[in-house]
C-alpha cells in the first residue's frame, strides 16, 4: 500500500460528482518495478490524480460541507494512507476509489497495523465516528469477547465446516488472511439463514401435539419424497375423476397427487407448495386433491388471483365433471368472485355454510369474513405469490366456522371424525418456477412438490428475439400472417394499455388495435387489459378461445394461468421491459397444445437483445429462474409483491449463497430432531428468541 502525500489539497465542483485529489506519491521500489504505476518521476516521487467517490445511500456524497471538512482535515503536504478498492482510469496516472479510508499518518514511517499487507475491514465513517475510532473500539470489544459465546453446538459447526463464533468475529474484523475473512463471512451468512429456518420449523413443531407427529414432520423434510398414498388408497371419487380425464397423468403428476393425498389423510394441516414449469399441468393435480377431500365428506376452496382465472378453472372443472360416469354424489361446484351478483353470492355462501356446495372456486372474496364453510378441509391457493402470507393464513381462521358443523361430524370417515376442528390443509401453487434457494428462504415452512415433466407431445416454443425497427416489424407481420393462414391464433403482448407522453417509446395495446386491425383485415382482433370490466375481459378471452377473434392484443393480464391450447404464436413488444422469468411465463401461454408454437420477443434497441437471447436457447423455467435470480436478484424475479416477503439478509445474498442456505436448513433439522423444544440447547433457544426472525414472516 503506497502512502500518499497530499500535494495540492482538494479540487471539486458541483458539475462533477467526484473529488480530485492531487497527490505526490512515493513509490516503493517493488511497485515501480512491477509497473503498477508507470515511473515518470524524479527521485521516486510522482504526481498521481486520485478521484475519490463516496456514496451514501446511492447519492454521491459531494455536498459542500463534506468537501470543506475534507479540505480542513487534509492539508497540503500531509502524509496519509488511502485504502480501498482502486480502479485505474483511462488517462494515465488517474485512479478512482469509490469506498475508501483516509488515515493521517504521523510521518512516513508510521505504518498502521492494518496496512501491513493483510486484509482489514473498511468501516463507513459517519459524523464524528472515524474509521480509526471504530477500528479501535471494535478491537477492544473483540479482546473482551468470551471464547464460549457460540450458541450453536460445536459438533454442528464442525460438521458444516464453520468457524466458531468467537473466531468468526476475530476473522471478520482482524483477518490474518483473505481466506480467514471469507470463512468468517460464511459463518455470519450461515447464522442469518440458520436462525430463520430454525424459527420456522420450531414454530411448526410447536403447533403439533405428539412426539410422533413432530418426528414425522422432521422426517418429511429430510426425505420429502418418501411418503405417498397410492391409487388404491384414494377415495372412490378421486379414482373416478382420474378415470374420466381426457388424458393420462404424467409420471410426476401422479407422484405429486400421491404425495399430496398422503398428506391429506393425516390429521396435521398440510402446508405444501406445488411447483412446476409453465403448462406442466398443476391445475388437474389440485383438482384431484379437491376430489379427495370431497370424497371424504369435506369441502374444498380454490382461490385464484383474477376473475379470468376463476372462470377458466370453473368451466374447465365443470367440463371434466361432465365426463365422469354417473355417481351418487357428484360434487357440487360454485363460482364466487367480486362480480357475482349479490343475490347469487348470498345463495352460494348459504350453500357453503350448509355443506350443500362442496367446492368453491373464486378470487380473494373467498377469504372474506362473510364466507363461512361447513367443513373446509382443503384450501388451494393458485398463483400463490399474488396473495400475502396473511391472506393465505386467513383460510386457517375458517377452522372456527367449521367447528359448528354437524355435517363434518356426520359425514367424516372413521379416521378423521375426531379431527374436524383442524385448520384446513393448504396447497399453494406457484406460477413462477422458483429456484430451490429462494423457495427455502421464502417458504422454509412449506413442503415442496415438484412436477418435473410436461404432458407428452409438447414441443418447445421456438423463440426469436429481434429489434423492433421497420424491418423487424415487417418480419413479425410476415410470420403472423403465416401463422394465421395455417389456422393459428396470435397473442400480441404490450407493456402498457395507452401510449404515454412520459414513455413514448412504449407500444400500447389500444393504439396497436387500430394498426393491427387495419393490417390484418381478413382476421378479427380482440383487446384485453386490466382496466376492462370483468365481463368484458371474460368476453374477450372467450371470443379468442372460440376462434371468433384470431388475434388478441393484450397486456400482462394474460401472464399467468390463461390456458388456450390452440394459441400458437406470441409477440411481446418492448420485451426488454420484462424480466426473464416473466417472459418465460408469458411465453408459456403458447405451446400448450400439439401445434408447433413460436414466440417473438421484440426489443426496442439492439443493445437489449443480449439478455433476451437467453430465452432463445433455453426453455427450462427453473434454469431461467436461476439466471434471472443471478442477473436481477430475487426482487425482480418474484415481482414486487412476493419479494416483499423475502426476509432481509444483511450479509447473505440469495443469488449466490444458496449452498449455505441448504446447509443451514439441514442444521436446523438436525438440531430440532435432537430436541423438538430446544430445551437441550438453552443458549440457542435464547438466541432464537432474541433474534425474533418470525416477525419477518408478516405481510
Ligand atoms: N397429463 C396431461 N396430458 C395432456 N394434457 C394435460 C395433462 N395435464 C394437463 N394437461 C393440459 O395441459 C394444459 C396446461 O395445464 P395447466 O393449465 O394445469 O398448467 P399449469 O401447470 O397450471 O401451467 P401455468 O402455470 O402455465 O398456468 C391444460 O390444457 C391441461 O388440460
Amino acid at each position: 500500500m503506497p502512502t500518499y502525500e497530499i500535494h495540492r489539497g482538494i479540487r471539486a465542483s458541483y458539475s462533477f460528482s467526484f473529488l480530485e485529489v492531487v497527490v505526490g506519491c512515493e513509490i516503493a521500489e517493488r511497485e515501480s518495478n512491477s509497473g503498477c504505476l508507470a515511473d515518470n518521476n524524479t527521485g521516486g516521487k510522482k504526481i498521481v490524480y486520485l478521484h475519490l467517490k463516496k456514496f451514501f445511500r446511492g447519492t454521491r456524497f459531494t455536498f459542500q460541507p463534506f468537501l470543506r471538512s475534507l479540505g480542513a482535515n487534509h492539508k497540503e503536504g500531509e502524509i496519509v494512507c488511502v485504502s480501498g478498492k482502486v480502479r485505474t482510469m483511462q488517462s494515465e496516472d488517474h485512479y478512482e476509489m469509490r469506498e475508501y479510508n483516509i488515515d493521517v499518518l504521523q510521518d512516513e514511517k508510521d505504518v498502521p497495523f492494518y496496512a501491513k499487507e493483510r486484509p482489514y475491514p473498511i468501516y463507513p465513517s459517519k459524523k464524528g465516528l472515524t474509521p480509526t475510532f471504530l477500528r479501535d473500539i471494535i478491537a477492544r470489544g473483540i479482546e473482551a469477547l468470551p471464547v464460549n459465546i457460540d450458541p450453536i453446538p460445536e459438533d454442528i459447526t464442525q460438521s458444516f465446516g464453520l468457524l466458531r463464533l468467537h473466531d468468526a468475529y476475530n476473522g471478520i474484523h482482524q483477518p490474518k488472511s483473505i481466506n480467514e475473512a471469507d470463512l468468517a463471512r460464511k459463518r455470519f451468512i450461515f447464522d442469518e439463514f440458520f436462525y430463520l429456518q430454525l424459527a420456522r420449523l420450531f414454530q411448526m413443531l410447536e403447533g403439533l401435539g405428539t412426539t410422533i407427529e413432530k418426528d414425522g414432520l422432521l422426517d418429511k423434510y429430510r426425505q420429502p419424497r418418501l411418503n405417498a398414498a397410492y391409487m388404491k388408497e384414494w377415495t372412490c371419487l378421486t379414482q373416478k375423476f382420474l378415470k374420466a380425464l381426457p388424458y393420462s397423468l404424467t409420471e410426476s403428476q401422479m407422484k405429486a397427487v400421491a404425495e399430496i393425498i398422503w398428506d391429506l389423510k393425516r390429521p396435521i394441516p398440510m402446508n405444501r407448495l406445488l411447483q412446476g414449469d409453465v403448462g406442466c399441468g398443476k391445475t388437474v393435480v389440485a383438482f384431484l386433491a379437491c376430489m379427495e377431500v370431497i370424497g371424504t365428506g369435506y369441502q374444498a376452496a380454490f382461490m385464484v388471483p383474477t376473475e379470468l382465472l376463476a372462470i377458466q378453472h370453473y368451466e374447465h372443472l365443470l367440463g371434466l365433471l361432465e365426463n365422469m360416469e354417473e355417481i351418487e354424489n357428484k360434487p357440487s361446484v360454485a363460482l364466487l368472485t367480486g362480480s357475482t351478483p349479490s343475490k347469487q353470492s348470498r345463495m352460494i355462501r348459504q350453500s357453503l355454510q350448509t355443506g350443500e356446495t362442496s367446492l368453491v372456486i373464486g378470487t380473494h372474496s373467498l377469504i372474506s369474513e362473510k364466507v363461512e364453510f361447513s367443513a373446509l378441509r382443503l384450501a388451494v391457493v393458485d398463483e400463490q405469490h399474488r396473495f400475502g402470507v396473511v391472506q393465505r393464513g386467513k383460510f386457517s381462521s375458517k377452522l372456527f366456522n367449521s367447528l359448528s358443523s354437524k355435517i363434518a361430524a356426520e359425514t367424516a370417515d372413521a379416521t378423521s371424525s375426531g379431527d374436524f376442528s383442524m385448520a384446513p390443509h393448504v396447497l399453494a401453487m406457484s406460477a413462477t418456477p422458483i429456484p430451490r434457494t429462494l423457495a427455502l428462504a421464502l417458504y422454509g415452512d412449506m413442503s415442496l412438490t415438484h412436477i418435473t415433466d410436461c404432458p407428452p407431445g409438447r414441443l418447445p416454443v421456438k423463440t426469436y428475439s429481434i429489434v423492433g425497427d421497420d424491418e423487424g416489424f415487417e418480419k413479425v407481420y410476415e410470420m403472423m400472417l403465416d401463422e394465421l393462414q395455417t389456422g393459428g391464433k396470435v397473442y400480441l403482448v404490450y407493456p402498457v394499455i395507452e401510449q404515454s407522453e412520459q414513455l413514448p417509446q412504449l407500444r400500447a395495446a389500444s393504439e396497436g388495435l387500430q394498426s393491427i386491425s387495419y393490417r390484418f383485415q381478413d382476421y378479427n382482433c380482440g383487446l384485453l387489459h386490466g382496466r376492462m370490466k370483468g365481463d368484458e375481459k371474460e368476453e374477450a378471452l372467450r371470443r379468442f378461445r372460440n376462434g371468433d377473434t384470431q388475434i388478441l392484443l393484450s397486456t400482462q393480464v394474460i401472464e399467468v394461468g390463461v390456458d388456450i391450447p390452440d394459441a400458437s404464436m406470441m409477440v411481446v413488444m418492448n420485451a426488454e421491459r420484462f424480466g426473464i422469468a416473466q417472459l418465460h411465463q408469458l411465453r408459456g401461454r403458447v405451446g400448450r397444445g400439439m401445434k408447433k408454437s413460436r414466440c417473438i420477443l421484440v426489443a426496442s434497441t439492439a443493445s437489449s437483445l443480449g439478455r433476451l437471447k437467453v430465452l432463445e436457447n433455453m426453455s427450462d423455467g427453473f434454469h431461467l429462474a436461476k439466471v434471472d435470480l443471478l442477473l436481477r436478484g430475487p426482487g425482480d424475479l418474484l415481482g414486487k409483491k412476493q419479494s416483499g416477503h423475502i426476509p432481509e439478509f444483511p450479509i447473505a445474498r440469495l443469488e449466490v449463497d444458496g449452498n449455505i442456505l441448504e446447509e443451514a436448513h439441514l442444521a436446523a433439522l438436525k438440531i430440532l430432531s435432537i430436541s423438538h423444544d430446544l430445551e437441550k440447547f438453552p443458549a440457542l433457544k435464547m438466541e432464537l428468541s432474541m433474534r425474533q426472525p418470525l416477525c419477518l414472516l408478516g405481510d
